[in-house]
Order: structure tokens, then sequence, then C-alpha cells
């Protein structure tokens, strides 16, 4: 894989996406039909950092995310970016000013190409054609696809998939990028490979990456801070050595892959 160009964000093109903003949620609840599928969180992610966000299944994970990128309303509570409110934004508005996110399921255009599947997010933003497309050719360069810029989304391998994912993630350079469960179904190489490109994300683009992931490996290797919830409450926040250490966490996670 190529070393990382040298991209920096462009800090204040969005609104409250200076060096410094914090995307966070404010005792935040989501209730489905009655049960609290998040339960009173509040959490807060800067620009510089890779956010750990762990839980046993259903702990509800990817309820927060979905509500930190406008793909659900929450029930009670508010979701912040640099100050200020943005709880009823739509999903479009979270990503044009700058919160991108990945989707388990992947959500490319199989029959499109690589570079297709990328370009279109930038022209989908606003850009140009020709301006989406040297900038998808770059971030694919980047990830490790430049040889692949013409092959259909659908012939990937799966890896490969996550990898496109995440370039179309990285389009316009976003302050926050949500990825959802990156290494799942990665053997340990592509693992490795995986982290590099993570671990690389906050410094070339100057974006927070808020990382879900049932991997601990990867976990507890590239995270600077992890936020444990478990049955849609938050169990613990810490570094990741205290997190590992820490009782509750252990518990929760008795009987699952460490
Ligand atoms: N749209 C929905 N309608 C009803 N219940 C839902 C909905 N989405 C999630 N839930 C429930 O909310 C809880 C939290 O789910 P969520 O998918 O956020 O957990 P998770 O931590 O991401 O799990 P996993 O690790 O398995 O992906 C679960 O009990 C789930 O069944």
């Amino acid at each position: 894989m190529q070393a990382p160009p040298a991209r920096h964000a462009p800090p204040l093109d969005r609104p409250g996406a200076s060096d410094d903003a914090e995307l966070g949620v404010e005792n935040l609840t989501v209730r489905f039909q009655g049960l609290a599928a998040i339960d009173d969180v509040s959490l807060k992610m800067q620009r510089h950092e890779i956010f750990g966000l762990i839980g046993p299944n259903g702990a509800g994970k990817t309820t927060l995310v979905n509500c930190l990128t406008g793909f659900q309303k929450p029930t009670e509570g508010r979701v912040m970016m640099a100050g200020r409110d943005i709880t009823g934004w739509a999903p479009t508005e979270f990503r044009r000013h700058g919160i991108a996110r990945t989707f388990q399921a992947g959500r490319l255009f199989p029959e499109m190409s690589v570079l297709e599947n990328a370009e279109v997010t930038g022209v989908g933003l606003g850009q140009s054609r020709r301006t989406a497309q040297a900038e998808a050719k770059e971030l694919l360069d980047w990830i490790g696809l430049g040889d692949k810029l013409d092959v259909p989304a659908s012939a990937l391998a799966y890896t490969d998939q996550r990898r496109l994912g995440i370039a179309r993630a990285m389009m316009l350079s976003p302050a926050f990028v949500l990825l959802d469960e990156p290494a799942a179904g990665m053997s340990d190489s592509e693992c490795e490979d995986l982290m590099e490109i993570v671990q690389a994300i906050p410094k070339a683009f100057i974006c927070g990456v808020l990382l879900i992931e049932h991997n601990m490996r990867v976990v507890m290797g590239i995270c600077d801070r992890i936020h444990v919830l478990d049955g849609g409450k938050t169990l613990a926040e810490d570094v990741p050595e205290a997190i590992q250490r820490h009782e509750a966490v252990m518990a929760a996670y008795l009987g699952m892959e460490a």
C-alpha cells in the first residue's frame, strides 16, 4: 500500500467543522416500541482521534451511529457538532457538513466500476465530474485500489469492497467518518492492512474516526479512546489499556472472542 497523500480537510468550509470541532450526543435515548436501544448515552469525539464504540450484539452501536448520521431520529437527547444542535438534520445534511459513514452491508453500486462508485459520491455532493474523478483516483490509489479502477464493484473481493466503502466515505474530506465493522470477515493480514488505513485517517485528513468493531485486536490496537455500550447504556469509556482491565466490560464480554 502506498503512503497516504498529505491531504488536509479544508477546516472552515463547512459550518462547525473547524480543526477542533467535536461530534457527539447528549443524553441520547432511542426507543423502538418501548424498548430502549439507546438509554441516556452521552459521548463526544474529536477530529484528531480514533474513537472506538464497542459492546455485545444488540448493545445499540449501530443505532447510535444512525443517530450520529441522521439515519435515526432520537426519542430524546441531542446530536451536537461543534456546539451546534444538529439533531433534526437529514442524512444528506450530515454528509454535506462533513459527517460520513460506511455501512455493514457496503451499499456499493454493483454494476458500476470502482472509480465510478467513488466518483458518483463526489458528484452527488456537488463536485464536478472532473474534480470528483481526480479526488476519487487519489483516494483509491491511497487505499490500495489504484489498479482496479475499471473493475465492477460486484467483482471485487469482499475486503476490497470494504476499502471502496471507506474511499467513498472519504470523498470531500469529511470532518468525521463512522466505520461500521470494517474488519468483519477479514483475515489477520487483511486486518493489518485495514488498521494501517484507519490509523492514517486522523492525521492525513484531519478527520476523527468512530470505529464500531468486534475484532478486539483491531479496536485495542488503534483506538485512542473506547466507549463501551451494553444493553443501550454506557458501561465504560476510557483508553484501551483501562478498558481491557475493566471488570464490568470483561463480564459483558465473557465468552466472547477477546
Ligand atoms: N429499526 C428497529 N426497530 C426495532 N428494533 C430495533 C431497530 N433497530 C435496532 N433495534 C433493536 O435495538 C437494539 C440495538 O440494536 P443495534 O443494531 O443498534 O445493536 P448493535 O450493538 O449494533 O448490534 P450488532 O453488534 O449485532 O450489530 C437491538 O435490540 C435491536 O434489535
